[in-house]
Order: structure tokens, then C-alpha cells, then sequence
């Protein structure tokens, strides 16, 4: 009996996921995976507890508890400017609320609401009191005056209130005022596994690593087809959702890394955040490197 058993992989119940995922099922690495579908804070949690082994956790987490952990460079979730999905949702128009409002915080959130709360203090020069509520617009701003909201609610409100209307909704987008702030990318999620599993299956990361590159890859060049597919259970037109995963970058290059820093040295101000390691972050060191051998090697095709 062979008792081995399937890494068990986090899949963020996001549509800004989906290019990410797309891929798997398409070169059938998804029947080597045990998938566990659910929302940021809940994967992150699992990761973390080691229930999980390799996947997506929220930057701010992977902040918290990066001594266990260990960077996949791919995928990721950020965006060089805006993301359309990582809001601010005020009552009225940004310069109109009070110095000290009442902010809502979607708890399915770690990292967009920690933006939010940096740029609230520290850009905009307010005081506001936070409490966390529900991730849905409703619940959000039934006793407040803003509220950050993140994924696919915070998408549907952008689109809501795209063209400002009288007494409608004000939405500011959380990762372009960081660019404009900082010069910078947003990472929002990244992709980690935990050190002792690394350590014990080196073999198993690199092909989950591998499979994850592909599918990212895959969509890009099947992207008509990954919006038609979406577009046929998501509430969103076609239109909506090419420019969405056009916004979305799902790898760290060296300026998302310059992002990433950066946002970690900011959070150690706000949060129990212990600041990088000078080199950091710590990678996981592929085997043979990406371009070497594959541990469970593919014959290779040649035109
Ligand atoms: C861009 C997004 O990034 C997300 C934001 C997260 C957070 O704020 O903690 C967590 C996971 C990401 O998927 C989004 O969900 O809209």
C-alpha cells in the first residue's frame, strides 16, 4: 500500500485566484494535490497551525511567522498600481471625514486592512477607531463611516461606484495609493511552505512549485478563455474581469520584493510584526534550481 500522502495545498476562495488555479486542472496537477478552498484568513490560519503545508497566506502573516516558513517566489497576489480589489470605502468624499471616523474591517483581511489603517494614519492624518466586522458592504458600513473591504466584494462595490454619483459611495483603491505613496508594488499574498515540510520533501515543493509556474503561465496565454469561463458563474461581464486579471501580477520580481520589504518595515511600526532578517525573506532553495532536473521528470517534447 503506498501511503504517502498529497501535499495539502490552500486555494484563497477569490476570483483573483482563478488564473492561478486555472492551469492545475488543465495539466491534471490537481490530482496531485489535496486542495483546500477558503478565504485568506482562514488558509493563513491553517498554514500556520501546520494543517496546511504549502500555499497562499496573507502577507502580513507570512510576517508574523516567517521563522517557520519558507518564500515560493510564484505565485503571488499584488499589483503595480491599482488592483481594483483592496479598497477603501468612505460615506463621503475622502477630504470630508471627520478626523476621527469609525472605520470597519473586513476580518477576512490581514493585509489590506493594515494598508488601510497605514494609510488612514499616516498619509491621510486621521485617528479612527477600527472594528472588525463581516466582509460585506452592508455589514461594513452600517456603523461606520469608511470601511476596507477586500476580494470580490470589494470588487463588485468598485464597480458599483466607478462613476461617483451625488450621495454615493467613494471607493479608493488601497494598492494604487501605495504606489503613489511609495513608488512602490503591493504584495498582498504570497506563497509559502512550511521549513519542516520543505525540509522533509524537497522533491514534492519543487513540483508543486513547478506546477503552480505553469499553470500561471498557461492562463496568461489562455487568458480569453479563462474570463469565459469565469464570466459563466461570476457576477461579472467578461469586460470586468480581463481588465481585473490584467491589474493582478501573480510573481515577485525585485520590486515587489523592494514592496514587500518596505511594507514589512512600515508594519513592525503598527503591528507585532518583528522586522525581515536583513537578507530576508528566506526562499525556498529549489533542488537542482527551477531549471534543473525535475524530481519527477517529464519526457521532454521536442517540435
Ligand atoms: C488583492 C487581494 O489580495 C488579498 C488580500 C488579502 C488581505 O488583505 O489579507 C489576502 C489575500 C489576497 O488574496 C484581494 O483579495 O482583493
Amino acid at each position: 500500500m503506498n501511503i504517502a500522502r498529497r501535499p495539502r495545498v490552500g486555494h484563497i476562495a477569490f476570483l483573483n485566484c482563478l488564473p492561478i488555479y486555472w492551469g492545475l486542472a488543465r495539466t491534471g496537477a490537481l490530482l496531485d494535490v489535496d486542495l483546500h478552498r477558503a478565504p485568506p484568513d482562514e488558509l493563513s490560519r491553517l498554514l500556520v497551525a501546520g494543517d496546511l503545508d504549502i500555499g497562499p497566506i496573507t502577507l502580513v502573516e507570512y510576517l508574523r511567522h516567517s521563522g517557520d516558513l519558507l518564500l515560493i517566489p510564484d505565485p503571488a497576489v499584488a499589483a503595480d498600481g491599482p488592483v481594483l480589489s483592496v479598497n477603501l470605502v468612505t460615506k463621503t468624499p475622502l477630504a470630508e471625514l471627520p478626523a476621527a471616523p469609525r472605520v470597519s474591517l473586513a476580518s477576512t483581511s490581514r493585509t489590506g486592512v493594515l494598508l488601510g489603517r497605514m494609510l488612514l494614519e499616516d498619509r491621510y492624518g486621521r485617528k479612527p477607531s477600527y472594528t472588525v466586522t463581516e466582509p460585506d458592504i452592508e455589514s461594513a458600513l452600517r456603523d461606520a463611516d469608511a470601511a476596507v473591504l477586500i476580494g470580490d466584494e470589494a470588487l463588485h462595490v468598485f464597480h458599483a461606484h466607478r462613476t461617483p454619483e451625488p450621495g454615493g459611495l467613494h471607493v479608493l483603491d488601497l494598492a494604487a495609493e501605495w504606489k503613489d505613496w511609495t513608488g512602490l508594488p503591493m504584495v498582498f499574498a504570497v506563497w509559502a511552505v512550511r521549513r519542516e515540510y520543505a525540509e522533509a520533501h524537497p522533491g514534492i515543493v519543487k513540483d508543486v512549485h513547478l506546477a503552480f509556474r505553469d499553470s500561471v503561465q498557461r492562463s496568461r496565454e489562455e487568458i480569453g478563455e479563462v474570463v469565459a469561463s469565469a464570466a459563466r458563474w461570476e457576477p461579472f461581464p467578461p469586460a470586468a474581469l480581463a481588465e481585473y486579471f490584467e491589474r493582478l501580477q501573480f510573481g515577485l520580481g525585485e520590486r515587489h520584493l523592494a514592496g514587500l520589504r518596505e511594507f514589512a518595515s512600515r508594519a513592525s511600526r503598527y503591528a507585532d510584526i518583528a522586522p525581515l532578517r536583513a537578507d530576508g525573506p528566506e526562499f525556498f532553495e529549489t533542488p537542482g534550481g527551477i531549471g534543473g532536473a525535475r524530481i519527477d521528470p517529464e519526457p521532454e517534447i521536442r517540435l
